[in-house]
């Protein structure tokens, strides 16, 4: 099932295009990277997903309307922003509407619960976030996400920053979330590892057109990037 599809997309910002006639489909329960140069657009597309910035050009068409539909952001894991002292079931329940612990609804409780499973850390749920692994907030970030069971799950370079073996924790968290529960996911990335092992279809964003398809397709040979995701 086709959740959003985006044709003719164009954004201008005064005389300059970033894009013009982009088309995509985002499909339930798929991994859809956004991929492209330093400043091609991928985090002013991602605004424009999010109902934060219009369209220049083209429709973003979504089948979920605008009441019922969820999306969640994972930002970029910056080492220096996350000394909250909190402890990690309260950073991940400050999503729910009420936050912290001892106000949640029983069923907001439950589903807390099973999120700090399926992102590995119950063991860690009474311990600080600040003084948590890069990896282990990262998680967090990931699971305060997944507590409000969005439509749409955007990791905007959610990997970026972190060490192999958490990059690919994380990823292996929103993999099985997505098995177990059909989530839909928007994934930036400049990291071509990442891309190739978790993402299911690309839209490859360039001045000079856009390219839209299942990623085994993608040649990645267009791409001026690295392994690694920047800063
Ligand atoms: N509101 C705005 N007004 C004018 N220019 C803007 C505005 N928002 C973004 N831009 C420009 O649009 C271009 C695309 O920015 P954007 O952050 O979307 O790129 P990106 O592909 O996400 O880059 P990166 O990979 O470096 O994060 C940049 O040149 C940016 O300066």
């Amino acid at each position: 099932m086709t959740i959003l599809t985006g044709s003719g997309v164009g954004i201008q910002f005064g005389e300059r295009w970033l894009y013009q006639d982009v088309a995509f489909k985002l499909e339930k329960g798929r991994v859809l990277a956004l991929i492209g140069d330093n400043g091609v657009g991928k985090t002013t597309l991602l605004r424009a997903i999010l109902g934060q910035l219009e369209l220049t050009a083209g429709e973003l068409d979504w089948q979920i309307d605008a009441k019922n539909r969820m999306i969640s952001y994972v930002p970029q894991y910056r080492p220096d922003m996350q000394a909250f002292p909190l402890k990690v079931t309260d950073f991940v329940s400050l999503s729910f509407d009420k936050g912290i612990l001892p106000w949640l609804k029983a069923a907001e409780k439950e589903r807390l619960q099973h999120v700090l499973a399926d992102t590995h850390l119950t063991k860690i749920a009474n311990a600080r976030i600040d003084t948590a692994s890069g990896g282990e907030r990262q998680r967090a970030y990931l699971a305060q996400a997944l507590v409000q069971n969005p439509n749409v799950l955007i990791l905007d370079e959610a990997t970026a920053n972190l060490d192999n073996v958490a990059k690919y924790e994380l990823m292996n968290v929103v993999r099985d979330y997505r098995d177990h529960h059909d989530l839909t996911t928007i994934m930036v990335s400049h990291d071509l590892d990442i891309i190739g092992k978790y993402a299911d279809d690309y839209l490859l964003l360039t001045p000079n057109g856009s390219e839209f398809g299942p990623i085994d397709q993608l040649d990645m040979t267009k791409l001026k990037v690295g392994n690694q995701d920047h800063a």
